[in-house]
């Protein structure tokens, strides 16, 4: 008997997630599934949520939110163990980075169609200094856009403060000197960006590893190197269609290991939209069977 929780983040996407309970369930009890819901009451307590449902006998987990959600989702998961668990997410935040490689459609009531399928599929998972990333792993210029974004919201809410935040990083970003080990080969270079993926988006749609393939077993790994402020500025619009790869500063790989360590400045650790820590940074494939429903 399959056994759903829906769990749902009241203040994602400005109260959307929110929104689509009623929906939800209007569909749900029409199909004869066991399911529930369970809305998070403060930041953070997602993770234990879904590790409590799965000590509960649930099998099948839906993030109702956003990037942030389904990060918390996962790292209860894999907590709980993994092993015959399908994870889902019902898209409805401000970046959904990680949903965009999932599904073609990204309209969340014609997703559920396909948890009510309920075909999934094996779905790699990074481990980055010992947490679960399912979607990207970034050093550098990012790290400060996280910080500030969380700064200029309290003052100017929505999609504007990371706007900000971002113009103001690509102006006064200095390159960083790193150590990166790439499947035992190690080069050293003046950086701007790290990041090692499953996914193809980070920061909201920008296409930063678009080699990449969630079921591949392999890391991609994209390194932006030092380039003036002007070649930066001209150069950042064309990563939100992946052409970035066409500039001669960057540089992209394909591996099962990745190590980062700085020569100068640390640098900060964004695993899948939060800054969990610092350089030195070791990225290798999760032992986690990780499922999540396919269209
Ligand atoms: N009840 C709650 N009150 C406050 N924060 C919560 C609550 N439930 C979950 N959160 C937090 O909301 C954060 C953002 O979640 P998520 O990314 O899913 O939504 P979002 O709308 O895309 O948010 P953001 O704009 O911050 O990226 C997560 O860090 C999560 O821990």
């Amino acid at each position: 008997m399959r056994k759903l929780m829906f769990i749902v983040n009241p203040v994602a996407g400005k109260g959307a997630a929110k929104a689509l309970i009623e929906p939800i369930h209007d569909r749900l009890k029409k199909t004869g599934l066991e399911y529930d819901f369970a809305i998070s009451t403060f930041k953070g307590q997602i993770e234990s949520m879904a590790f409590n449902a799965i000590k509960n006998g649930y099998k099948e987990l839906i993030a109702v939110g956003g990037d942030g959600s389904l990060t918390e989702m996962i790292q209860g998961i894999s907590k709980a163990g993994s092993a015959n668990i399908i994870a889902g997410i019902l898209p409805c935040g401000t970046g959904n980075d990680f949903s965009k490689v999932l599904y073609s459609n990204q309209d969340p009531l014609s997703i559920l169609e396909e948890i009510i399928k309920g075909e999934s599929k094996r779905v790699d998972l990074l481990n980055c200094n010992g947490i679960k990333c399912v979607n990207v792993c970034a050093m550098g210029i990012d790290g400060p856009i996280v910080l500030d974004t969380e700064k200029i919201k309290r003052i100017i809410p929505g999609p504007a403060a990371y706007l900000i935040s971002t113009i103001k990083a690509l102006m006064t970003y200095k390159a960083r000197s790193v150590e990166i080990t790439i499947d035992q080969q190690t080069i050293k270079r003046e950086t701007l960006l790290i990041t090692a993926a499953n996914g193809r988006y980070f920061g909201g749609g920008m296409k930063i590893t678009p080699l990449a393939e969630i079921d591949d077993g392999l890391i991609d790994v994209c390194i932006v190197n030092k380039v003036t402020k002007i070649k930066l500025l001209s150069v950042f619009p064309s990563i939100f269609k992946g052409e970035h790869l066409k500039v001669k500063e960057v540089e992209y790989y394909k591996c099962s290991e990745v190590i980062v360590k700085s020569l100068d400045h640390s640098l900060l650790l964004n695993v899948d939209g939060n800054i969990t820590g610092t350089t030195p940074v070791h990225v290798t494939l999760s032992e986690d069977e990780i499922y999540f429903y396919c269209n």
